[in-house]
């Protein structure tokens, strides 16, 4: 299965431990992808530790990649993630302009998928290391997501919640706006209600936190997903 296909994902940090009996229940829950992914303490060894865990199973897995360091070959897909409110070029296109330089001649494009980011809980990690723009308006976001499909031509953009769960009418919003671009949605999913929620709207959620805080809960976010049509 392609990633434009994916509707749910589970977001695993490569700087939080997981039992090996909670992983194989991640890997084999029918989840269409695993990203490994996290915005501090991502290292090139708990990178190849935990990739090595998961490749035992069948399910795909990608690198969210938020750091050069922890590059490494052996992912089916590298996500890119550029932060299109962040207020520092670094995040938009400077990392990737280093990172290129320096794996340009052997990286396979294919692989490679851009992630038009935009972060909206002001309270997130992610958000206070790109110094992120808040507030934004519903206009703001529409705006941020069809400059992903139209100027850029991103395949994905992502509605970055991290930590706190969405406003569905935005997504709903945006989503009515996209017409090539995969609309990306991931922040807070802690029920199978919340799950269904946002992948009306959303082609691909992700759930990550819920993962080390109640795993049972966290695994009924699949079925609820998988038996959804996107609107
Ligand atoms: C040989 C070989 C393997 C070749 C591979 C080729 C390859 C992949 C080349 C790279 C090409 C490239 C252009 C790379 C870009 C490099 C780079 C560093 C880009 C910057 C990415 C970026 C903008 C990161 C900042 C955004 C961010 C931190 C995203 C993380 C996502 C996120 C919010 C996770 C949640 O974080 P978490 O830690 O869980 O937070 P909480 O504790 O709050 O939950
Ligand atoms: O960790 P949560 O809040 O589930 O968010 C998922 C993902 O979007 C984080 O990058
Ligand atoms: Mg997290």
């Amino acid at each position: 299965m392609e990633y434009k296909d994916w509707r749910h994902i589970f977001k695993l940090d490569p700087a939080k431990n997981i039992a090996a009996d909670a992983l194989e229940l991640i890997c084999e829950s029918g989840t269409d992808a695993i990203i490994i992914g996290g915005s501090d303490n991502v290292t090139l060894d708990n990178v190849i530790d935990l990739l090595m865990r998961v490749r035992r199973y069948a399910v795909p897995v990608a690198l969210e990649v938020s750091t050069i360091e922890a590059i490494t070959p052996g992912f089916d897909y590298y996500f890119i993630p550029s932060v299109l409110n962040s207020s520092e070029t670094k995040w938009v296109k400077d990392l990737h302009h280093a990172a290129t330089k320096e794996f340009g001649e052997v990286m396979n494009w294919d692989e490679i998928i851009p992630e038009g980011y935009c972060i909206l809980n002001p309270d997130c990690k992610a958000a206070k290391l790109t110094n992120a723009l808040h507030p934004l308006s519903e206009e703001d976001i529409i705006a941020y997501a069809e400059m992903v499909e139209h100027l850029f031509r991103f395949p994905v953009f992502y509605m970055e919640y991290s930590g706190m769960y969405g406003d569905v009418q935005t997504v709903k919003k945006v989503s009515k706006r996209l017409k090539n671009t995969q609309l990306f949605y991931g922040g807070g999913i802690q029920t199978e209600e919340q799950a269904r929620q946002m992948a009306t709207y959303a082609d691909t959620i992700i759930v990550g936190n819920y993962i080390y805080d109640n795993l049972a809960e966290a695994l009924k976010t699949v079925e609820a997903v998988k038996t959804l049509s996107k609107q």
